[in-house]
């Protein structure tokens, strides 16, 4: 059964997906998973790690397998993606299949204020990485998203908008 119930977050590393998927999935009462967190729960790897051992392409192989998987699961389910799923067509049709997007659109300088990158590969030896990532992906969050919230403010205020755009899309779904 195609599960068109999911609430799938996507935008820059430090844009707050995983945070705010977390708050959003306890508000909905629904089921949340972090694809980064599956994906090592998985490997029994750390993101790092793999990077390390196999490379980008086999992240994104994972990473496709894993949407495939978590979409088709019967239930009404928030997930937070890695920042770089929507470099990978195939894994951005699955979850468009089986949900609605939305781009958390951060702030740049916001996101350097309180980014960590020890986890995240691509900016652990230079943060400022981040500049040319936005530069390659902008437009695929754009074009990818069914939803765009901006996020430049507290996190409750953005949670805020996040549950009423939500709520709109879980209505019109049931
Ligand atoms: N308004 C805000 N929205 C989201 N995150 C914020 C905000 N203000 C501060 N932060 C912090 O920024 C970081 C966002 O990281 P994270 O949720 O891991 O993002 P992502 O999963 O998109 O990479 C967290 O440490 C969070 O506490
Ligand atoms: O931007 C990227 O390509 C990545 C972002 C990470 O997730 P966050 O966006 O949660 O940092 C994680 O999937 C991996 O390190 C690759
Ligand atoms: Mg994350």
């Amino acid at each position: 059964m195609v599960m068109m119930k999911n609430i799938v977050l996507i935008g820059l590393p430090g844009s707050g997906k995983s945070t705010l998927g977390k708050l959003l999935a306890d508000e909905l009462n629904c089921t949340y998973y972090d694809m980064d967190c599956v994906i090592e729960d998985n490997l029994n790897q750390s993101i790092i790690s793999i990077f390390k051992d196999k490379g980008e392409a086999y992240f994104r192989e994972i990473e496709y397998n894993v949407a495939d998987k978590i979409t088709k699961h019967n239930q009404a389910s928030v997930i937070a993606t890695g920042g770089g799923v929507v470099t990978m067509q195939k894994t951005m049709v699955v979850l468009k299949e089986n949900g609605y997007t939305i781009f958390l659109n951060r702030p740049l300088n916001k996101i350097y204020a309180d980014i960590e990158t020890k986890n995240r590969p691509l900016l652990r030896d230079n943060i400022f990485r981040l500049e040319s990532l936005y530069n390659q992906r902008i437009h695929l969050y754009r074009e990818y998203a069914d939803y765009i919230i901006d996020n430049n403010g507290e996190i409750n205020n953005c949670l805020d908008k996040l549950i009423e755009v939500s709520n709109k899309i879980l209505l019109a779904n049931t």
